[in-house]
């Protein structure tokens, strides 16, 4: 059997006395497109920033290319939230996808050689943006700078890819475009999902898993009834008509 690139085994993180994420494990494979869902504060981003080696766990291992030191985590792509980016940062789209290399140079001093530019050059040529090189991040429109983003995640070469809500600020067109080049990276290097967008999952992803705290899953693109009411503590009925969070009208107190 192929070896997982990600291996997250009995992982537990508590932060200023609270139980934040309790005995999680995850494998994602190399042909993996797995995507995590879960209410708000359910613990999605610190899954993804004890992966990346952001945050230390409390307890348990993180495994990368089957290593747990920080060399590996390089051959991860890191798509953040939109929210953690400064757009009117005065940057070219060049210059931004280049930042992408700075974790790879370990030369001093840490100036880009021609491989860094080559690398940024085929990453902005995979997400189509290599036209607006030049042009300022600020005017872009919100896709073109989804797009910016994903190139920067791109120029390390990674094996895996991990995106926090990467369609949370781009209308309906905007998303099903980025799903197809999500399609189309994934022939090259798994890709790990946090979204609240539960209706590309059935079409896009091969397996989906409810956090919320403790992790939900029955290894499937399946999302079932009880991983939806383990991980949301929601009634079921109405998952089907969009957010679980949201649309559920009565909630079972948290014990
Ligand atoms: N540095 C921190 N110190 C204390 N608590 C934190 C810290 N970072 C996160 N938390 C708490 O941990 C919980 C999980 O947060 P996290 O951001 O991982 O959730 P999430 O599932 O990504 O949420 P969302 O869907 O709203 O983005 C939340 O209750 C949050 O308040």
């Amino acid at each position: 059997m192929t070896a997982p690139v990600i291996e997250v085994e009995d992982v537990w993180v508590r932060l200023r006395g609270h139980t934040v994420l309790e005995e999680v494990n995850v494998a994602v494979y190399p042909d993996d497109f797995y995507a995590i869902i879960g209410p708000n504060g359910g613990g999605k981003t610190t899954l993804l920033k004890v992966i990346l080696g952001l945050l230390r766990p409390t307890r348990g291992t993180v495994r990368i290319l089957g290593e747990t030191g920080g060399a590996a985590r390089r051959k991860i792509g890191y798509v953040p939230q939109f929210r953690t980016f400064d757009f009117e940062y005065p940057i070219t789209v060049q210059e931004m996808v280049l930042s992408g290399r700075l974790g790879h140079i370990t030369r001093i001093p840490r100036r880009y050689d021609e491989e860094d530019h080559t690398r940024a050059q085929e990453a902005l040529e995979t997400m189509g943006i290599a036209g607006l090189a030049d042009r300022q991040i600020r005017n872009l429109s919100g896709g073109e700078q989804q797009r910016a983003i994903i190139a920067r995640a791109l120029v390390g070469d990674p094996k895996v890819l991990l995106l926090d809500e990467p369609t949370v600020y781009v209308d309906a067109p905007t998303a099903a475009q980025f799903y197809h080049i999500l399609d189309w990276l994934r022939r090259q290097m798994a890709i790990v999902l946090v979204t609240h967008d539960i209706g590309v999952i059935p079409e896009h992803v091969t397996r989906v898993a409810c956090l919320n705290r403790r992790l939900y899953t029955h290894d499937t693109n399946e999302i079932t009834p009880d991983m939806i009411e383990a991980a949301y503590h929601c009634p079921v009925d109405l998952i089907a008509h969009g957010i679980p969070h949201r649309v559920f009208s009565e909630h079972v107190e948290e014990e």
